[in-house]
């Protein structure tokens, strides 16, 4: 029977990206479900009060770090020079499509012109085209995304997550058991075969 993979993720965590381009391959290679759980990184570092941006020596270790994956995979990677890109509204449309047929695409574009691209997301204009691209009517959820019932559904998805017990991204959860991070796919992989 397939099993389910919950996939806790933010559109600003480049390891989130680099978990993203291995689960296609997950999916066929075990015919599993993936449950996607659009989280705000921010709220969930406020939730386990670990607030404060990584150290500069974190930080340069990080791209080092996230370059090698990407080699790994052979998928391209553009780190951003600055700080972290921001992706408020397109989080809050990929929660909105909860339950849409094309979800699981507006999240592939969204990941893919960040980080395969380098490309900024938060012009109104862009999300609209890749909404269209998925089959999805933009101007509907771009209006829902910006609503406060989305924020109080955001707030609400976070406590939940902590609550299973999820502290950073990307994190997964196989028949009730936590995966933390991009380099435990391994694990994951050994619960989908058991
Ligand atoms: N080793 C992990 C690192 C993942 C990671 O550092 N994620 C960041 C967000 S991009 C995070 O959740 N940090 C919070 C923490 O480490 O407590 C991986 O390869 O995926």
């Amino acid at each position: 029977m397939a099993k389910r993979i919950e996939f806790f993720f933010d559109f600003v965590s480049p390891y989130s990206y680099l978990a993203w381009t291995q689960l296609e391959g997950l999916t066929e290679e075990y015919d599993e479900e993936i449950a996607w759980r659009p989280l705000s990184l921010r709220q969930l570092m406020a939730g386990i009060e670990n607030a404060a941006p990584p150290h500069e020596l974190k930080r340069r270790y990080m791209r080092r770090d996230l370059e090698r994956f990407a080699e790994r995979y052979g998928v391209p990677l553009t780190l951003p020079e600055g700080g972290a890109p921001r992706a408020d509204v397109a989080l809050r449309i990929a929660l909105a499509s909860d339950g849409h047929a094309g979800q699981e695409t507006f999240i592939a574009s969204v990941f893919r012109t960040l980080w395969a691209h380098g490309e900024g997301v938060e012009s109104l204009g862009v999300l609209r085209t890749l909404c269209d691209r998925a089959g999805l009517d933009g101007d509907r959820l771009i209006e829902r995304a910006t609503s406060s019932d989305i924020d109080a559904l955001l707030a609400q998805r976070t406590r939940q997550a902590l609550e299973q017990g999820v502290f950073g991204l990307p994190s997964f959860i196989v028949d009730g058991e936590l995966f933390f991070g991009q380099d435990r796919l391994s694990f994951v992989r050994e619960a989908l075969e058991r």
